[in-house]
């Protein structure tokens, strides 16, 4: 028999999908489908996908990036696990540092949750400063803020020389 979770202490959990190999819609839907596969997280929305330009790193090419919110129990190192589950089932290389990669999963903030662990840093250490995470954040929600930054459409005037180009044309399903 299937037990039923009480999740009235469940937190906000935001995640960034990012994908610049291979096929990479393909690669971000497997991604959102396998952080839903199991129990203990439950999908509350999923951004449009967007066309980005790479920030950091060697010359490589644009991106595909999401955003998707839960609420969960887990605490951050099952949802780490769970992240790098799917980074390592679609065969990333970890190589060279901000280089290419099918797909790449970074959790953006989990509730209120503070950490300086170099294993678990939260919130996301450089997401304030990233277009390609705060652009489909304020899509999916438009009243978000990033614990210790401020609102993220606030945040969203200070990185607008990133390109970022929504793709309406590719749409994530939803999972299940
Ligand atoms: N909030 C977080 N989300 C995901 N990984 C994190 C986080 N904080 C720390 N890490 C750690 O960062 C390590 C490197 O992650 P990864 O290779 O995905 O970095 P990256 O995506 O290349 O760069 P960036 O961290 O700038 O997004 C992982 O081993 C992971 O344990
Ligand atoms: N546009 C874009 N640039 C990046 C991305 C990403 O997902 N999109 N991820 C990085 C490391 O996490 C570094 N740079």
């Amino acid at each position: 028999m299937q037990q039923t979770q009480d999740m009235s202490q469940a937190r906000t959990v935001v995640l960034a999908l990012g994908s610049n190999l291979g096929e990479r819609l393909d690669n971000l839907q497997g991604a959102l489908d396998g952080l839903f596969e199991a129990p203990g997280m439950e999908l509350t929305g999923v951004s449009p996908v967007y066309e980005t330009v790479p920030v950091g790193g060697p010359p490589q090419p644009n991106f595909l990036n999401a955003v998707v919110l839960a609420r969960t129990m887990l605490e951050g190192a099952a949802v780490l696990e769970r992240a790098r589950g799917i980074e390592e089932a679609l065969h990333r290389l970890r190589d060279v540092r901000w280089g290419p990669r099918p797909i790449d999963v970074d959790i953006i903030t989990l509730g209120q949750e503070y950490s300086a662990a170099p294993e678990l840093t939260l919130p996301h250490p450089r997401a304030h400063e990233r277009a390609f995470v705060l652009r489909p954040w304020a899509d999916v929600d438009p009243d978000a803020e990033l614990l210790g930054h401020g609102r993220v459409g606030d945040l969203l005037d200070a990185v607008a020389d990133q390109e970022v180009l929504r793709r309406d044309d590719l749409p994530l399903r939803l999972p299940g």
